[in-house]
């Protein structure tokens, strides 16, 4: 029987096509497994550009493209299309093994070849080169290919580099625009090397060993080990990240042990929740395989020794439910518990207590900051003395005004006399006063209270703590994430970018005793968003260097998608109803252009805004849901805070004018605390990128009036 290797590709082609059509592949595709090689009919195609290439049949107007050794019973099934797209397909490929790498690429030959004419002419009309002072040696020891390097040697622009981006092989592709963008050859390999399965690149490359060559590319191809399997991947073909992992994904996710916490930066996009949830299986499946060899079996379930954990519920319940989608093996689901960092210390309070502890309403909350800071004579405003009491009191977990008078306010600008602080702390313990009265507690309180009753406990609830979004975190929930898991190998595995960073925490790990010196690893490759979107909200950034919760600073070089597209669309408008009307006509464009309306997301920065967004597409007859009801098929309109964790084909960002982004309620004015008055710039900055970054295709921006500041720098 045939071995059968799958295409990332593949199984993208095959999710675009209709029921009735994936059954005839199925059908094509068990036909081809139960057959030997002589026995099927492949169709070889007159001037291909690989002689290995051929064509099945699927039904009269499909066809399926394989590659097939020229020895060997293994074969890759690298598209399916319709007829003339699946011929044109075949004859234009080449598959090659880079020969520095040792890994499966594949080029559009025809495409190259037709392009050399007009590359050859300006370069003859050009007094400069784009490579000429990067040496041949250089360029092989990249992987630059022998059929590559003269047409190499003729691009003179980037803009020239970067037309041939669909038709390269992708590892060489990247390593020219590394060395484009001014790279040394060494970066340039550091970044190239990231292709490697295996860290390490192979002593040898036999170019038509093709099952090695796979097998060295997993985030590309995959041999699959039979029916079942195939059936598995073929019945989530939407979901390609369950198999299909970049081997700098793969390495960090699958490694066989980390001696203790464990950090993952990237910026959006970079897969970092694929695989906080990659590692979430892997480390199921090993405590199962550690259960089974020492016969540890009970008929009961297994208790869950694996927490995955996040910021918000919202978040905490779509990592439950793409767990569900990468493994639904009872066994593995049974030993992994999601929950948000709340749920966690609620529960954890709630067994101590023996009874539910009451949340404090957030209105009333407000309320008796307000009522504290009027007793103060107005010296200090409740929002003020709130956080205050987040970021120095419960952070550092003071508890005299004597630790108060004599603590760090790390993150706080204005200083404060010791009078003042007195004055402060009095504030503070009025509020924490009343709640203690009325029996009423905040989620903080809760988080530092789980972490004093786990830390007195003499067994830990978890063995493993994986965590996603870990940049938005307060020191009280990282106390007590630490508290829930014994210090050693893997007890935490943590997910963070700092420049999504919407909340207000900053945190350092080390002063909290989660030391990962030397077990970070940083994602660069962006999997959902096109590269023009994601140049364009890069800029957003410009100028930002979050520090990271390794204390360093964070930067996103390296940062980019290998998928393109069309450049965002900024639009300005002189009032709000036209913003309205434009945006309902952009949104049926995209309707009319075939996007679902679920895969459509419009966010805005405050609820009044996204009531009146809801209000108006609703009146023109477009169906408008929620950002949590993920089960309609209607457009998600959303804050901008509601959109963390989700993506979207197409996304609008409405309102971004000088006077709403940034919300002025949400920054702290510079003569009252300067510090704070740029942390919160900087957050509603973030909050801007995280919105345009949920974007996969296509993204518009509008404003009424002057643009946010924030869009100067695009
Ligand atoms: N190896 C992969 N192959 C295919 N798709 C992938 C891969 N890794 C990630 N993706 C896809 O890329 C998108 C982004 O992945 P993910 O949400 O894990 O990124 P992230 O770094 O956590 O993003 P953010 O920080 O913006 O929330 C998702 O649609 C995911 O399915």
């Amino acid at each position: 029987m045939p071995k059968l290797g799958i295409a990332k590709d593949f199984l993208a082609d095959y999710a675009k096509l209709q029921k009735p059509i994936q059954k005839a592949v199925d059908a094509a595709i068990e036909k081809f497994a139960e057959h030997t090689h002589a026995g099927l009919h492949l169709e070889k195609l007159a001037n291909a550009k690989d002689s290995r290439i051929r064509t099945i049949r699927v039904n009269q107007f499909y066809r399926g493209v394989v590659l097939a050794p020229d020895s060997g019973d293994e074969f890759l099934l690298l598209t399916v299309l319709p007829h003339d797209d699946a011929n044109a397909y075949a004859v234009s490929r080449r598959f090659t093994v880079n020969q520095a790498l040792g890994v499966l690429e594949v080029r559009n030959q025809q495409a190259l070849d037709g392009i050399e004419p007009a590359l050859r002419q300006a370069a003859k009309e050009s007094p400069t080169l784009l490579f000429a002072k990067v040496k041949d040696a250089d360029l092989v020891r990249l992987g630059i290919d022998a059929d590559i390097l003269p047409l190499v040697r003729l691009l003179t622009t980037e803009a020239h580099l970067e037309a041939l981006a669909n038709l390269l092989p992708t590892p060489q592709y990247d390593a020219l625009t590394g060395l484009a963008a001014g790279m040394s050859p060494e970066q340039v390999w550091d970044e190239v090397s990231a292709y490697l399965p295996t860290g390490t690149p192979p002593e040898e490359v036999d170019a038509d060993d093709l099952a090695a060559a796979v097998a060295r590319t997993p985030d590309r191809f995959v041999l699959v080990s039979g029916p079942e399997e195939l059936a598995q991947i073929l019945a989530h073909p939407f979901d390609a990240w369950r198999v299909f992992l970049h081997p700098a994904q793969r390495e960090i996710a699958h490694r066989p042990s980390y001696a203790g916490p464990a950090l993952v930066t990237g910026g959006a996009g970079t897969g970092k929740t694929v695989t906080a949830l990659h590692r979430a299986v892997f480390l199921a499946r090993r405590a199962e395989a550690g259960a089974l060899a020492a016969d540890d079996r009970n008929d009961g379930p297994a208790a869950p020794s694996i927490l995955l954990t996040t910021f918000t519920r919202n978040l905490a319940d779509a990592l439950d439910r793409q767990l569900g989608t990468l493994t639904d093996d009872p066994s593995t689901r049974e030993r992994v518990e999601v929950l948000n960092v709340d749920r966690l210390a609620y529960r954890v309070v709630a067994e101590a207590l023996g009874r539910q502890p009451n949340v404090v309403d957030q209105r009333e909350l407000r309320q008796l900051w307000d009522t504290a800071a009027k007793a103060t004579g107005g010296a200090f405003t409740g929002v003020f003395l709130e956080r205050e009491w987040e970021h120095v009191i419960l952070a550092q977990r003071l508890r005299q005004p004597a630790e108060y008078l004599a603590a760090r306010r790390h993150g706080r600008g204005s200083p404060l006399r010791a009078e003042q602080r007195q004055q402060v702390w009095e504030a503070i313990r009025q509020v924490t006063d009343s709640l203690r009265q009325r029996d009423q507690h905040t989620h903080l309180q809760l988080a530092d209270q789980a972490a004093r009753l786990l830390a007195e406990r003499t067994t830990r609830p978890y063995r493993h703590v994986i965590v996603d979004e870990g940049q938005d975190l307060h020191p009280a929930q990282w106390r007590l994430l630490r508290a829930a898991v014994a210090v050693g190998p893997d007890d935490l595995f943590i997910v963070a970018d700092p420049h999504q960073r919407i909340y207000d925490n900053h945190v350092s790990l080390g002063s909290l005793g989660v030391g990962i010196r030397g077990r970070s690893r940083k994602l660069t490759i962006n999997y959902r968003t096109t590269q023009e979107i994601l140049a364009w909200s890069v800029r957003l950034l410009t100028g930002l260097t979050p520090t990271g919760l390794d204390d360093q600073p964070d930067s996103l070089t390296g940062y980019r998608s290998p998928i393109h597209g069309r450049r965002p669309i900024v639009r300005s408008h002189s009032d709000r109803d036209t913003e309205y009307g434009q945006l309902a006509d952009q949104i049926s464009r995209w309707l009319d252009g075939g996007v679902e309306p679920h895969a459509i997301g419009v966010a805005a920065r405050n609820g009044h805004l996204v009531r009146a967004i809801r209000d108006k597409l609703g009146a023109a007859g477009i169906p408008v849901s929620s950002t949590t009801a993920s089960k309609t098929n209607a457009v998600r309109v959303g804050t901008m805070h509601a959109m963390k964790g989700l993506e979207f084909r197409c996304l609008a960002a409405v309102g971004v004018d000088a006077s709403t982004v940034p919300a002025k309620a949400a920054v702290t004015a510079a003569s009252e605390d300067p510090i704070a008055h740029q942390h919160d710039l900087q957050r509603e900055r973030c909050l801007l990128f995280v919105a345009c970054t949920r974007a996969r295709d296509s993204l518009y921006v509008s404003y009424v009036g002057h643009p946010s500041p924030f869009l100067a720098t695009i």
